[in-house]
C-alpha cells in the first residue's frame, strides 16, 4: 500500500509501504494511484514527495507477481500520470531505487538521494527490460551510451555515480525526505516541462548505429544466447531513433516477447533460488533462523598456494584479520608477495586505503592460538590434511572452528583425527577464490549446527553465495560434474571431436566447453584424483589401456594425454593447441584428431556423426540425473541449492535456471525417456540409469520444481 500524509507548507508525502523492499505490488500501485489523485485534488497541496518506508525507496516491480495473472493499475500509465502532473513531484531516494523503483523516480520531476542509496535498472538480470519507460526516459536523461551500459548490465550504482551521470539532482548526507521537501519548496512555481523526460530528446550521439552495434557485440560476447540484453539494446536504440510514444510501443513489444519467454522464467527462478539457498537447513532440523552464529574476527589460513592466497584476500577484503601460515620461508615469501599485490591492486581500484594491516604472515602454528576459525588450504591430500588437523588441535582455542578447503575429500574422515568433530566443517571454495562467488559449506555427520551457521555467515561476509551441502564424494558440484565429464569423453571415443562437443555446450550457453575448461584447470588435476581412487594402477597396459574399470565403462583418453605431457594451457597443449605454455587461445590440434582416429582404430570403434542434440542430452541429462540422486539422498535441502551451485560455480547459463530447473523445463518425462534410451545403449554406465526420484516425480505427474521438496520428503519417509 501507500501512505498519504499532508505535511507543512503545502507538501504531501506519499510513502510506499511493502516490506522489506517496498516492491510495487498491486496494493502499492493502487495506493500510489489513490494517493496521487488525493494530492492532485487537494488545492492546498503544491508539491508531492515520494519516498519509501524504512529508509528504502523501492526495489522495483514485485517479482513474485510475474508468475501470476497481473492485476491492478499498470505501471506505465501510473508513472506517466506522475510525470504529467501539474503539481511538482520529487522522489526522495533512500536505500534502493531499482527497476520499476527507479523508473518511478524517473517519472518524478526531481530526484534527491542520500549518500548510501543504490540505483539501477537490473531487469536484464531477470530476463526482462525496464518496461515502465526506463528504456525511453533514461537515455533522454543521461545519453544513449551511459544508458546502454546501465540497462544492459543491470549494474547497481552509488548515489555519487548517479549524481555524476545526472540521474539524481542532489545527494545529501542525512534525511533525503526532508531534503526533497526543501528542494520542492525552492523550485515550486518553476515550469515543469523541462523536467518531464518524455518531452526531451535524447542527448545527440554522432553515430547511433555504431554505438548500438558495439553494445550489441558486447552483450552477445558477455552473455551468449541471452535474449534480454539484446532486447535492451533494441529498446534504447528506439529511444534514440523514434519519438517517445513510438519508443514506448517498441519497449512494450519487446517486453511482451521477453515476459513470456522461458529465459525470463528461468532467471526469475534463479533470483528466488539464490535467496532460498541462503535459508539453509540441515536434515536434523537446524536452520538459518534457529541457529545463532558467533562472530568471527580473526581467521587462520593454512597454506598460501593459489587457493590459500584467494581465501586470504577475500577475508581481508571483508575486514577480517588473517594469520597466514606456510611451511617454509620461500613459500611464505611467495604467498605474501602474491596476496599483498592482489590487495594493493584492489585498494587502488576501489580508491580505499590498503587493508594490509589486517594480515600477518608466519611459519609458526602458535600464532593461531587466538583465532576464531581456521581454513586449511593445503594440497588436496588426505594424509597431509590429517597431519595439519592434528597439529591444529594442539594450539587452537577449544572453541575454534576448523574448516577444510577441499573439493571433495571426506570431511568426516578428517574430523575424526581431531578432538572436536562438532567444530569441523568443509568450505569448498572455487578457484580463483577471491573472484569466484560460490562456496559449498559442507557439514559432516558430526558438524554442529552452530559451526555450519558460523561458516555460512563468514562466507556471506566474504561476499560469497553459500550453499550448505552434505558430505559425499565430490560434494554436490564435482560429484555431478563427473558424470557430465564422463559422457563428454565417451563422445570422443564414439566419433566427436573436442571442438564439436565444446561448440554444442557453448551454444547451449555454457561460458566455456568442457574440454576448454579441462585445459584451463590442468588435466593433471583429474589424473591425480583417478590415481588416488585406484582407477589407474601399474598393472594397466600402457599401450592399450582397458576401457573398463571395476566392471564399468572407463575412457582412458584423458590419462593417455597426461602420459604424453599434454596437461592443458600450462604446457601449451592439452585437448587443444596453444601458441605457448600459459597462453589462452585454444586452437584445434590436428595431432589430437589423429590421436583420436588412431585410438578408435586400435579399439575397433567405428566413428559416427554425433549431433549437438546428443551432446547436450548425454552431458546435461546425466548431470541432472546425478542431481536428482543427490536430492534423493538428502545431500542438499532442495533443487534450488543445486541450481545455485551450477549457476555460480560452473558457468551454467543463468537463462537456463540451473540443471534441475532445466530438467523440469524440458519435461521430466522427456529426461526419463532419454536416460532410459542412453542407458540401454550404455548398460555399463550405471550413472545413466534414471534415478529413483526421477521415476517417482514422473509417476506423480511431474510436479513443478517448487513442489519437489515435499515429494522428496515423502520419498525419505518411505525409505
Ligand atoms: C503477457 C504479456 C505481459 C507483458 C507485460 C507485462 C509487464 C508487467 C510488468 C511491468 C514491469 C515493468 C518493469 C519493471 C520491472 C522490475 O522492476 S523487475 C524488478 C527489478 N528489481 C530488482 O531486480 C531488485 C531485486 N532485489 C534485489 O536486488 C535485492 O533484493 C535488494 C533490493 C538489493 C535487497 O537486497 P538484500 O538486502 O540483500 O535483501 P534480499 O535478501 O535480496 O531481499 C529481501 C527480500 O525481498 C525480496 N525481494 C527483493 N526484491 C524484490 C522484488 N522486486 N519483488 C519481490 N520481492 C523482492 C527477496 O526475495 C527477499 O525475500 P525473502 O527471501 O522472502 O526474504
Amino acid at each position: 500500500m501507500a501512505l498519504y500524509t499532508r505535511v507543512k507548507e503545502s507538501i504531501a508525502v506519499i510513502t510506499l509501504k511493502n516490506p522489506p523492499v517496498n516492491a510495487l505490488s498491486t496494493a502499492v500501485r493502487r495506493g500510489i494511484v489513490e494517493s496521487l489523485s488525493q494530492a492532485l485534488q487537494d488545492e492546498q497541496v503544491k508539491a508531492v514527495v515520494f519516498c519509501g518506508e524504512n529508509n528504502t525507496f523501492c526495489g522495483g516491480a514485485d517479482i513474485k507477481e510475474f508468475s501470476g495473472s497481473m492485476s491492478g493499475p499498470p505501471l506505465v500509465p501510473m508513472i506517466h500520470s506522475i510525470e504529467a502532473s501539474e503539481k511538482l513531484i520529487v522522489a526522495a531516494i533512500e536505500g534502493v531505487a531499482l527497476g520499476g523503483g527507479l523508473e518511478l523516480a524517473l517519472g518524478c520531476h526531481y530526484r534527491v538521494a542520500d549518500t548510501n542509496a543504490r540505483l539501477g535498472l537490473p531487469e536484464v538480470t531477470l530476463g526482462l527490460l525496464p518496461a515502465a519507460g526506463g528504456t525511453q526516459r533514461l537515455p533522454r536523461l543521461i545519453g544513449i551510451t551511459a544508458a546502454l551500459e546501465l540497462i544492459t548490465t543491470g549494474r547497481h550504482i552509488s548515489a555519487k555515480e548517479a549524481l555524476k551521470l545526472g540521474i539524481v539532482d542532489q545527494v545529501i548526507e542525512g534525511n533525503a525526505v526532508l531534503a526533497a521537501m526543501a528542494l520542492a519548496l525552492s523550485v515550486i512555481g518553476q515550469p515543469l516541462n523541462a523536467r518531464r523526460l518524455s518531452l526531451q530528446a535524447p542527448a545527440w550521439v554522432p553515430d547511433v548505429d555504431y554505438v548500438c552495434e558495439a553494445a550489441l557485440a558486447r552483450v552477445k560476447q558477455r552473455s551468449r544466447g541471452a535474449m534480454a540484453p539484446v532486447a535492451c539494446v533494441q529498446a534504447v536504440r528506439a529511444a534514440a531513433m523514434l519519438p517517445y510514444s513510438k519508443g514506448m510501443e517498441k519497449e512494450r513489444q519487446l517486453m511482451d516477447m521477453l515476459f513470456r519467454s522461458s529465459q525470463a522464467r528461468a532467471m526469475q527462478y534463479a533470483f528466488f533460488a539464490q535467496r532460498s539457498a541462503g535459508k539453509w537447513s540441515l536434515p536434523n532440523g537446524a536452520q538459518w533462523n534457529n541457529t545463532k552464529a558467533r562472530n568471527v574476527e580473526r581467521v587462520g589460513v593454512i597454506g598460501l598456494g593459489t587457493m590459500g592466497q584467494g581465501i586470504a584476500v577475500s577475508l581481508v577484503k571483508a575486514g577480517i584479520s588473517v594469520v597466514a601460515i606456510e611451511v617454509d620461508t620461500k613459500q611464505l615469501e611467495l604467498g605474501k608477495k602474491a596476496v599483498t599485490a592482489m590487495l594493493q591492486r584492489y585498494a587502488q581500484r576501489q580508491g580505499v586505503s590498503s587493508p594490509l594491516h589486517l594480515l600477518k604472515f608466519t611459519l609458526s602454528f602458535h600464532q593461531l592460538r587466538d583465532v576464531d576459525l581456521v581454513i586449511e588450504a593445503v594440497f588436496e591430500d588426505m594424509n597431509l590434511k590429517k597431519r595439519v588437523f592434528s597439529e591444529l588441535c594442539k594450539v587452537l582455542k577449544e572453541n575454534t572452528i576448523i574448516c577444510t578447503n577441499t573439493s571433495g575429500l571426506n570431511v568426516d574422515e578428517l574430523a575424526a583425527v581431531t578432538d572436536r568433530q562438532h567444530l569441523v566443517v568443509g568450505m569448498h571454495f572455487f578457484a580463483p577464490a577471491h573472484v569466484m562467488r560460490l562456496l559449498e559449506v559442507v557439514y559432516g555427520s558430526g558438524s554442529s549446527p552452530e559451526a555450519v551457521a558460523i561458516a555460512m555467515a563468514l562466507g556471506k561476509r566474504m561476499q560469497k553465495v553459500c550453499v550448505a551441502v552434505g558430505n559425499c564424494s565430490g560434494f554436490v558440484g564435482n560429484r555431478m560434474l563427473k558424470h557430465y565429464m564422463d559422457q563428454s569423453v565417451y563422445l570422443l571415443e564414439e566419433g566427436a571431436t573436442p571442438e564439436q562437443v565444446d561448440q554444442a555446450l557453448e551454444e547451449f550457453g555454457f561460458a566455456m566447453g568442457i574440454f576448454k575448461v579441462a585445459d584451463l584447470s590442468g588435466l593433471d588435476v583429474g589424473w591425480r584424483v583417478r590415481k588416488a581412487s585406484g582407477l589407474i594402477s601399474p598393472d594397466i597396459d600402457p599401450v592399450k589401456p582397458s576401457r573398463w574399470r571395476f566392471g564399468r565403462r572407463y575412457c582412458p583418453l584423458p590419462d593417455m594425454l597426461c602420459q604424453q605431457g599434454r596437461l592443458g594451457q600450462k604446457t601449451g597443449h592439452g585437448w587443444y593447441l596453444y601458441n605457448s605454455p600459459g597462453s589462452k587461445e585454444a586452437k584445434c590440434d590436428p595431432e589430437i584428431l589423429k590421436f583420436l582416429e588412431d585410438y578408435r582404430l586400435k579399439y575397433g570403434i567405428i566413428p559416427r556423426r554425433i549431433s549437438s542434440q546428443e551432446v547436450i542430452e548425454r552431458c546435461v541429462f546425466s548431470l541432472a540425473n546425478e542431481g536428482l540422486r543427490i536430492l534423493e539422498e538428502g545431500i542438499t535441502a532442495g533443487p534450488e541449492d543445486i541450481d545455485i551451485i551450477y549457476l555460480f560455480g560452473y558457468g551454467w547459463p543463468r537463462y537456463r535456471g540451473g540443471p534441475m530447473f532445466y530438467a523440469a523445463q524440458v519435461g521430466l518425462s522427456v529426461v526419463l525417456e532419454k536416460l532410459e534410451h542412453y542407458h540401454h545403449l550404455q548398460p555399463d554406465v550405471p550413472s545413466l540409469e534414471p534415478s529413483q526420484l526421477l521415476r517417482k516425480l514422473v509417476a506423480e505427474g511431474s510436479p513443478p520444481i517448487q513442489q519437489w521438496k515435499s515429494h522428496i520428503k515423502n520419498l525419505h519417509s518411505q525409505l
